[in-house]
């Protein structure tokens, strides 16, 4: 590596990256060797963060007119490099890293950017960026800008993909690589030396990895919900007096099970906040760590909400298409030749009326805020609000999306859960179970509202600490105390 003889070099290099230059000829050169699409998205953003772009090609000529903005240059692999003042970005295959040996003693003392990433998900391969730096020895490797899409490269979406992992052997080509990052406009994490570019190289082959725990918590929940509802409602009557309810399987016990595992999800998205603000207010102080699970739980709220939108919209479309089934002509059929025959004119009972009006007015009202939430949550979406806007729909409309939700169930149960034909088997019908967990949170949301709490919470958001956590030496809190740099956690 070449950290102590470009040191200085570099080190003026990342002082004047981290300057915000206006856009003129002293604008940093960067090169980029390759005219693909890697290429084409990172030339477009670092000529508008302000950069000045050199393309390396085999055949500049071969390269299109308008493919690259006006302010980007296409030359030669050999006049890129010798154009570009420090940064060469390598945006080509990593199969084709060797064809670019010829121009080593150009590349040596220059930061090299690798930016490839994993085809394959393999344990015992070295990675591309390890390669890179075995074929130029006298370069400084930088492995980074994975897990970032091209898309994100070009709209700088203002999401998780922003954030760009870095690693390096040479420290200085790293800070320099990292302040570049970050006047992209991404938020570089340094993840230490090259021995960590496999892991960053195969980040983007790892599938929804923060979808695996609410996907299965959902899973669960809707196996445990059809599990149940099935046991109370086709398998016992069944074997206790051979009544066949098995036609129920494929549309009303899923209709049935949608809505209780919708419920709960839901519960599940507030209740971690719930349980942070309890931690809080214990420690008396939001600079403490919570625990590991409460961490995770926290961050896969999104998740969950998500899934349990999808719940709900399964719900919807399901009950719109309950009246099409036949079963409900022959039921709708049977009823009505039982009133002739029991010589009864008019079936209207005004309680019953009321009861399915609020129950689906509730539920209508429900998706609807749940929608916007959803909508909310996209990244393009939520970028345009700001945070005060953003907490009120997260968490205020958030809340009743919950307790409208949690209406439209005790509506659909009314006070059919107060007689005893509502538990046969001794099993409580599954929609009373699903409300236990919305209940405990409104429940719990309500106890927080009290005053008292209220304000000592928001006392310790704001970075009031309770005394045990002053030092003994300095018992003035805001003094010369540092605040713990770990969990800073408002969105609670
Ligand atoms: N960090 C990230 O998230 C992403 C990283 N990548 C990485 O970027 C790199 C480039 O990907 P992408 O732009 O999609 O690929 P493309 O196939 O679109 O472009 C590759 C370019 O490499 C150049 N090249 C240089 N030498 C050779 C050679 N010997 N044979 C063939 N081509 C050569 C070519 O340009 P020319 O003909 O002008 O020389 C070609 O246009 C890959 O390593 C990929 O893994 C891609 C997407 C996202
Ligand atoms: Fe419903």
């Amino acid at each position: 590596m070449q950290s102590d003889m470009t040191m200085p070099l570099l080190a003026e290099c990342a002082s004047d990256l981290s300057k915000s230059l206006p856009r003129s000829q002293r604008d940093p050169v960067i090169g980029i060797i390759g005219s693909g699409d890697f290429s084409r998205s990172l030339a477009i953003r670092l000529v508008g963060c302000g950069f000045r772009v050199v393309v390396g090609s085999r055949q500049p000529s071969r390269v299109a007119k308008g493919v690259f903005p006006d302010r980007v240059e296409v030359r030669s692999q050999r006049e890129a490099i010798h154009a570009a003042e420090r940064v060469v970005f390598a945006a080509i295959h990593p199969e084709h890293y060797h064809s670019l040996v010829g121009l080593r003693e150009m590349l040596a003392g220059k930061v090299l950017v690798d930016v490839s990433n994993a085809t394959t998900l393999t344990s015992h391969k070295q990675s591309n960026a390890e390669t890179l730096a075995e074929l130029f020895p006298k370069s400084s490797v930088v492995k980074g800008f994975n897990v970032v899409s091209a898309w994100a490269l070009q709209t700088g979406a203002h999401d998780g993909s922003r954030q760009v992992l870095i690693c390096s052997n040479c420290s200085d080509s790293k800070a320099m690589v990292l302040e570049l990052a970050r006047r992209m406009g991404f938020s570089p994490v340094d993840l230490g030396s090259l021995c960590a570019s496999r892991g960053i190289e195969e980040a983007p082959l790892i599938l929804f990895p923060s979808w695996g725990g609410p996907i299965l918590t959902t899973l669960i929940l809707f196996i445990f919900f059809y599990g149940y509802i099935f046991l109370r409602h086709i398998l016992l009557p069944y074997l206790d007096h051979r009544e066949n309810n098995f036609y129920q399987l494929p549309l009303v016990t899923v209709n049935q099970t949608l809505p209780a595992v919708a419920l709960v999800t839901l519960a599940l998205v507030y209740l971690p906040g719930l349980v942070a603000a309890v931690f809080q207010l214990g420690r008396g102080t939001k600079y403490k760590r919570f625990p590991c699970w409460l961490d995770c739980w926290l961050c896969r709220r999104k998740q969950l909400g998500l899934l349990s939108f999808l719940c709900t919209a399964l719900h919807a479309v399901y009950s719109m298409c309950l009246t099409l089934r036949k079963a409900a002509g022959y039921t709708l059929l049977n009823a009505a030749y039982h009133q002739v025959k029991a010589g009864i004119e008019n079936s209207w009972v005004e309680q019953l009326v009321w009861r399915a009006d609020l129950y689906l007015s509730c539920g209508i009202l429900g998706f609807g805020v749940l929608t916007l939430l959803a909508i909310t949550s996209l990244p393009s979406v939520g970028n345009a609000l700001n945070w005060r806007e953003f907490t009120f729909v997260q968490s205020g409309l958030g809340y009743a999306a919950l307790a409208l939700s949690t209406m439209h169930t005790l509506f659909f149960g009314w006070d059919f859960a107060f007689s005893p034909g509502a538990y046969p088997y001794y099993l409580p019908p599954a929609y009373l179970l699903a409300l236990i967990p919305p209940c405990i949170v409104l429940v719990g949301r309500l106890f927080l509202a009290v005053p008292c709490l209220t304000l000592r919470l928001a006392k310790i958001r704001k970075g009031w600490e309770s005394t045990q956590y002053w030092p003994v030496n300095n018992q003035e809190p805001g003094g010369s105390r540092e605040a713990h740099p770990q969990q800073n956690f408002d969105d609670v």
